[in-house]
């Protein structure tokens, strides 16, 4: 990026750098929360309110670090294949869990207790502590940071094997995928198929509980990705205005997203639909019971439940454009003049129009979409086209987006004159 005075530019980031973190220092100081380090009991969240001033750091600091790193060495950064040999192999092992909290284990003893030979400990180790997964504070001890604790949270050591036994080799073949069927978005044809004999993601989630469960606990780690997870959907759109309405959360899994909302708005009540598997013994507390039920329904089959408004959350993102308009023409028997569909999923932002921090995230996501499922997260243009093909009476009315949030909520109605409806 080119400054536009005559100051250089890794000066002027400098400059940036220094004011935006003593501002970021003072507004941490005025409400009290403490300063970020990597100690075992360091913030691992900051304020929602900082996240623009914290996003103009990042990507001042990052464009400093990357411009100061020479050619080889940043693409050797973001290569990295290495990194994952350490994040699973600690996790595997359960070594992350034989570091007491508050205190240090010696090599020799996760040695010991992992059979590993010491010097095979030591590499796995101090591979893991030089990406602050864990720290040395004195020679041969390890001790956690706040990054170890978080990762040595169980739905976070299991997206660690996740990735180690289903992402890696999956990414391994994309690009052989994209050579083999250059224009394909069937799910058969993805890395992921290359690396499991030809099975798309759903056979094998089909035929293996394991490799589903790993594959939930993945999937689940998304929602601590900031902006991505439950906790934004009550943020993302004014549901109060909604009124008293009874809505169909379509592939709403066991039913989380529907509680939240269901405890925050009061007039709102809730049917979740999703596969058998997905639903059987989920459970609804006392207090959201005739509030907040659940049905099995397959996905593509028509519509059986009325409803004032259909609510999908990032089960589109999964689905091919063929697939997609399947999914939402299944809904049409059910539509009446009015009726809305929320659809929180995510609206692709044009190259540099959010800071790069954001942007490396979704465009990452973007890439496991291709990898698993073949499908992409969708520009605001291509969610227009997919609306239009399935059915010309589904008119996007807006499209909310709230500062923080990975997921836009697109508003579309369903618009019939009033003769048909
Ligand atoms: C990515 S998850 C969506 C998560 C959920 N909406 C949320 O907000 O957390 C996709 C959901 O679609 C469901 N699904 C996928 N294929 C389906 C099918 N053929 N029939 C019914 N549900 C299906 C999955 O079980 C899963 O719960």
């Amino acid at each position: 990026m080119a400054s536009s005075t005559n100051t250089p530019r890794i000066v002027e980031l400098a400059a940036q750098i220094s004011a935006s973190v003593n501002e970021f220092q003072k507004r941490l100081s005025d409400q009290g929360l403490p300063s970020p380090t990597f100690d075992e009991d360091g913030p691992q969240t900051f304020p929602e309110d900082m996240y623009s001033l914290r996003a103009q750091i990042l990507d001042a600091t990052a464009e400093l670090n990357e411009v100061l790193t020479e050619p080889l060495m940043l693409i050797f950064k973001f290569a990295a294949i290495s990194n994952l040999i350490s994040l699973d192999t600690v996790c595997r092992l359960g070594i992350l869990d034989m570091v007491p909290a508050g205190g240090k284990v010696s090599f020799a003893d996760v040695s010991k207790k992992t059979g590993l030979p010491h010097a095979e400990a030591r590499r796995l180790l101090r591979h893991a502590i030089a990406m602050r997964v864990l720290q040395e504070p004195e020679p041969e001890m390890a001790a956690h940071t706040n990054v170890s604790k978080f990762m040595s949270l169980p739905h976070i050591q299991a997206w660690a094997k996740f990735e180690g036994k289903d992402t890696w080799p999956a990414c391994a073949r994309v690009a052989d995928a994209i050579e083999k069927w250059p224009a394909s978005d069937d799910i058969t044809e993805t890395g992921f198929a290359l690396a499991n004999g030809g099975k798309s993601v759903f056979e094998v989630l089909q035929s293996d509980p394991q490799r589903a469960m790993r594959f939930g606990a993945g999937m689940g780690s998304i929602d601590h990705v900031p902006g991505c997870g439950d906790m934004v959907v009550k943020k993302a759109y004014d549901w109060a205005s909604l009124g008293d309405v009874y809505i169909v959360n379509v592939g709403g899994s066991r039913g989380a997203v529907a509680m939240d909302l269901a405890k925050h708005f009061e007039k709102t009540k809730f049917l979740v639909q999703d596969g058998p598997m997905m639903i059987k013994g989920a459970e609804v507390p006392e207090e959201l019971k005739g509030r907040v039920d659940f049905m099995e329904h397959e996905l593509f089959a028509p519509q059986t439940v009325q409803a004032n408004v259909y609510f999908f959350r990032m089960t589109l993102r999964n689905w091919n454009d063929k697939n997609a308009v399947n999914l939402l023409k299944a809904q049409v028997p059910a539509l009446r003049s009015g009726t809305k569909l929320l659809i929180q999923d995510k609206c692709m932002t044009p190259p540099n129009t959010v800071p790069i921090s954001e942007e490396r995230v979704q465009r990452a996501i973007d890439m496991s979409l291709k990898t698993f499922f073949n499908s992409r997260d969708r520009y605001l243009d291509d969610w227009k086209a997919l609306l239009a093909a399935a059915d010309e009476r589904f008119v996007l009315h807006k499209v909310v987006q709230v500062e923080g949030s990975h997921l836009s909520m697109l508003e579309v109605h369903w618009d019939v004159p009033s003769a048909q409806a």
